[in-house]
């Protein structure tokens, strides 16, 4: 991908989205593989392509348990592979076993978004089984709350705000990690 002139930048090794649920994991996660020209890869689309199933129909049949193994399984088999842009599930970062594999092949990027922002974006969707609750921004609030400093622990942040496009924040992480030479290899 040829960035400001002639300057070229190939992955070297799979970038992972992480963060909460709305945070543009997925939306961005596209933007910057097709920037990268690179492939995208989604754990939630691989989970639902396997099973046939939702991710709402998975919690409700087999349980959030079954969920995460297979999230694991999932994390665990994509890493392995090429450089992707890989975009995790909003809770697959919490589990080490999960932090262990990304760690060990890839670069954590979270998209860190406020809660106002994340409840505007998940507000009127119903394919998160985790807020189907009787009070949704109470629940989000309580998962905000308990995920934040398990997000932190990621290699690098990258702040979400309500005025940034998803190419825009694509931008922005791209920009992020342009130094990390062990992740973009400059090619002429
Ligand atoms: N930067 C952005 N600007 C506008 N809308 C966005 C942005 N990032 C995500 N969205 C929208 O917010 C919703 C949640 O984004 P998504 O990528 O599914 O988040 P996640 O995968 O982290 O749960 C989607 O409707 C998506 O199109
Ligand atoms: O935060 C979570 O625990 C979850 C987030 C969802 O993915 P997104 O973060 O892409 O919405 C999906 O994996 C599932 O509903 C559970
Ligand atoms: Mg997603």
């Amino acid at each position: 991908m040829p960035i400001g002139g002639q300057v070229e930048l190939r992955l070297v090794k799979t970038v992972a989205l992480v963060g909460m649920m709305g945070s543009g994991k997925t939306a961005v996660g596209r933007a910057l593989a097709a920037r990268l020209d690179v492939p995208f890869r989604d754990s939630d689309t691989e989970i639902v392509e396997a099973a046939q199933a939702s991710i709402a129909e998975i919690f409700e049949r087999d349980g959030e348990a079954f969920f995460r193994d297979r999230e694991a399984e999932v994390i665990a088999r994509l890493v392995r592979d090429e450089p992707v842009i890989l975009s995790t599930g909003g809770g697959a970062f919490l589990a080490e076993r999960n932090r262990h594999v990304i760690s060990e092949a890839g670069l954590s990027v979270w998209l860190k978004a406020d809660l106002e922002l994340l409840w505007e974006r998940v507000r009127h969707k119903e394919t998160r089984p985790l807020l189907q609750t009787p009070d949704p921004k109470g629940t989000l609030t309580q998962i905000f709350n308990a995920r934040q400093d398990i997000y932190a622990l990621a290699d690098v942040a990258v702040e979400a705000e309500p005025c940034l496009s998803i190419a825009e924040m694509a931008d922005r992480v791209l920009a992020t990690i342009s130094g990390r030479t062990d992740v973009l290899k400059e090619v002429s």
